[in-house]
């Protein structure tokens, strides 16, 4: 079947794309299931990569080839740069955030403030010492669970979960940051562990607007509000601190690193003196980036290292060969390993680009076209939902030799894992999408999982437990990141001498 010359219908005009039947009132919504990603994979193989489905009410353009993403997120950039509305987004970030926010003057503004205050190379760097102190504690604390627990399995998934939010914790406010607790007493990785759960579930009500009320009875509204309010609560104290210890002449560096509520207060301030065209950078703005940052920042890099280790676990030769390759590269400094060794380790991107072309984290992009536009030569209209659906592309047999097996050598050749080489140049891997919308934290969340994997696989063995499965089951659930479905509970024996 050719998909790239579609029939014009009456008059020249460009048709729509192809669609399945769907249901009524519901539409294309009950095909997708609890793995959307999966489910649209399928329906993309009979209906070609680029098909138009009705989630409810909405109308959706699903993009699964690495052609049909290059025309969306490439050659017609612009035209997609837009985000869907997300009612719960808009909710729990002010609906003044950057990641949710429509194509505009608003995003425009609040990405440059990201990339070039918050994400940049420098700003990556100036967070080595912590990054380096966060593996050196997670590393700490798996010895401390495997001696505990005395041979008994340990769940890395939630160590790991612990490990990323502390990292973009500590990025975000400074090395006081646990300091903070809600008012009651409980954990502020409580409330953000609710905000990241309210964030993964969608509402159906926006899709299908009578029935809301299971949106209702499922609590989630009623969650949204105690968790803004707690989250409002607790970043407003952190800002009125940071304010505070300013006023006080404390600039708020810590060891060599500003968090990104001190930097997001320079720009404030510089806002505020400026005054430029009524530009507005305040306080709701900072809140929104902050909880931006949590929201893209925290799951992913915990995501890819629990699929690594997965992957790993299941494939023996590999995991040996990374194991003996950063043992080699430490042994001569008799010493635990630091982001200095990282560039000796030649096998371990490949490993990682690997995991990330089977397991992205964030499988289906959220797009939503700007203007009348059109994908391989399908008309679409402005203002409809688009879906890129990576994870299909990434698994793609037309790209990919043995598509869905774990072979990190397939990368060894183009292991290069800076900024420009995150995504493939012919959009055939794009785990951190692409374009102008394209993921501005990637090195950020690149450097926040190598030092990790290197640091576990350095000073440990790892083995599932006797008596259970022999392999790790990869079966996913969607939330915020789409995870490992059951933890990683793993037996693990420290390694005395790498
Ligand atoms: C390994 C980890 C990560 C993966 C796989 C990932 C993936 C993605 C993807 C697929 C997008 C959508 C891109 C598009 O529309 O083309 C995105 C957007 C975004 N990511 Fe990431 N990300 C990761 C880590 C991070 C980190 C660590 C941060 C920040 C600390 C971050 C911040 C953002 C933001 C702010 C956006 C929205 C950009 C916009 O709408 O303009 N990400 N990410």
């Amino acid at each position: 079947r050719n998909y790239t010359s579609p029939p014009k219908g009456d008059h020249g005009r460009r048709s729509l794309p192809p669609s399945p039947p769907g249901f009524p009132l519901l539409g294309h919504l009950p095909l997708l299931g609890s793995l959307p990603h999966r489910a649209l994979r399928s329906l993309a193989a009979t209906h070609g990569p680029v098909m138009l489905l009705r989630l409810g009410r909405v109308p959706t353009v699903v993009v699964s080839s690495a052609a049909a993403a290059q025309e969306a997120m490439k050659t017609r950039d612009l035209a997609f740069a837009s985000r869907p509305r997300v009612r719960m987004a808009e909710r729990l970030l002010y609906g003044r955030d950057m990641a949710f926010a429509p194509y505009g003057e608003h995003w425009r503004q609040a990405r440059r403030v990201c990339v070039v205050h918050l994400l940049s190379a420098r700003c990556i760097r100036s967070f080595r010492r912590v990054r380096e102190q966060e593996a050196a504690a997670l590393v700490g604390r798996v010895r401390r669970a495997a001696a505990a627990r005395g041979g008994a399995a340990v769940n890395l998934s939630s160590l790991l979960v612990s490990h990323s939010s502390a990292v973009i914790l500590r990025a975000a406010f400074g090395d006081m940051y646990s300091g903070y607790r809600i008012d009651g007493g409980g954990h502020l990785r409580k409330v953000f562990g609710d905000f990241q759960e309210l964030m993964g579930s969608g509402t159906l009500g926006e899709l299908v607007p009578w029935l809301a009320w299971v949106d209702s009875l499922r609590g989630l509204h009623a969650k949204a509000a105690r968790t803004f309010e707690a989250l409002d609560g607790l970043l407003e104290r952190v800002i009125a601190d940071h304010r505070k210890r300013r006023r006080e002449g404390d600039g708020g560096d810590d060891e060599g690193h500003r968090g990104f509520v001190n930097v997001l207060l320079d720009v404030n301030e510089a806002a505020e003196e400026e005054e430029k065209g009524g530009a507005r950078f305040d306080t709701v703005a900072i809140k929104a980036i902050i909880l931006d940052m949590f929201t893209a920042g925290s799951d992913t890099p915990a995501t890819v290292l629990e699929w690594a280790m997965a992957e790993l676990l299941n494939h023996p030769a590999e995991m040996r060969k990374l194991q003996e390759e950063i043992r080699a590269a430490i042994r001569s400094d008799d010493d635990h390993i630091t982001e200095d060794h990282l560039d000796k380790l030649h096998f371990l991107k490949p490993v990682l680009k690997e995991t990330l072309r089977l397991h992205m984290p964030a499988p289906l992009v959220p797009r939503e076209s700007v203007e009348d536009t059109e994908l391989l030569g399908y008309r679409v209209p402005a203002r409809t939902r688009v879906i890129v659906n990576v994870s299909a592309i990434g698994r793609d047999p037309a790209t990919w030799e043995r598509a869905e097996e774990f072979l990190p050598e397939r990368f060894a050749e183009d292991a290069d894992m800076d900024q420009n080489a995150l995504g493939q140049p012919d959009f055939t891997f794009l785990p951190f999408g692409a374009g102008r919308r394209g993921c501005p934290g990637a090195a950020f969340g690149i450097a926040s999982v190598e030092l990790v994997l290197a640091s576990l696989l350095c000073h440990f063995d790892w083995e599932l437990p006797g008596g259970g499965a022999s392999t790790v089951d990869m079966g996913e659930i969607h939330g915020l990141a789409v995870r490992l479905k059951k933890p990683l509970l793993l037996a693990v024996k420290p390694c005395s001498s790498p």
